[in-house]
């Protein structure tokens, strides 16, 4: 549990980000304040096009921001160089994309071990790991499958299993339920749900599916680049 003087996992503090669109300036995050606490379900949601997908990048360390910090266990992340970031990204956030992030030569254990090999995790750690990771997203009886072979929720679930594997504190999900009906997405959240309170990690995820955002400890909306009130 996060006690007050923990204080957040991740802390967004003044972020402003601007992209260079030919000769004009996109002002896309115009100064945001929001943070993610360790073993909490967060949801960011708005409009497309709210800067929804760039605050996420920023909070992994994808993208630097214009102006502002990103401080990630009271560090500041968004001054770190490329390489102490890959370490960081390996070991301490785990990442889920719309587009399902599998290796498709690989079945779905294989998949999931990927993730604890480049962790460095010792590989004698590796077969309970991964059958505790396919057991919480209840595709045990997949685990010899390969990407081709598994549904589209399926493979959402393999990816969740890949991202959590290592064990990070963060994990950031990206629209994660886009490409699924609504059956599946309620299972996707299900699971997220039992990945915060089994595991004590923090998940902030985008979605503008507002089916979804009762099952959040904490909603952020955005709008046009701005955090407003529910
Ligand atoms: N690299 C970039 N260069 C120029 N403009 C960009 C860049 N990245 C994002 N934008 C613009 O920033 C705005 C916000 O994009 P973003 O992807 O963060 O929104 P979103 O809320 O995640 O939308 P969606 O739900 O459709 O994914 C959009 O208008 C987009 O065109």
């Amino acid at each position: 549990m996060t006690s007050a003087k923990e204080g957040p996992l991740l802390e967004v503090r003044g972020i402003r980000k601007s992209f260079l669109s030919g000769t004009r300036q996109v002002d896309v995050l115009k100064g945001i304040e929001m943070s993610v606490a360790a073993g909490r379900l967060t949801m960011l949601r708005g409009r497309s096009g709210s800067g929804k997908t760039t605050l996420l990048n920023l909070m992994g360390g994808l993208d630097r921001p214009s102006e502002g910090e990103v401080l990630f266990r009271s560090r500041p992340l968004h001054q770190w160089s490329d390489k102490r970031l890959t370490v960081v990204r390996r070991k301490e956030i785990g990442f889920i994309f719309q587009a399902f992030a599998l290796l498709p030569l690989l079945t779905a254990r294989e998949n999931v071990e990927l993730s604890l090999r480049m962790a460095g995790v010792p590989r004698t750690e590796w077969k309970e790991r991964v059958a505790r990771c396919l057991d919480l997203v209840g595709l045990t009886k997949r685990a010899f499958h390969r990407p081709s072979e598994l549904s589209g929720g399926e493979q959402q679930r393999v990816a969740i299993a890949k991202a959590i594997a290592h064990r990070p504190l963060l994990l950031l999900a990206d629209e994660p339920t886009a490409e699924l009906d609504s059956l599946m997405a309620a299972r996707i959240i299900a699971v997220f749900r039992e990945v915060v309170e089994a595991e004590r990690i923090a998940i902030c995820m985008t979605t503008h599916d507002s089916t979804l955002w009762g099952a959040a400890d904490v909603v952020y909306q955005m709008v046009d680049g701005r955090i407003v009130p529910e």
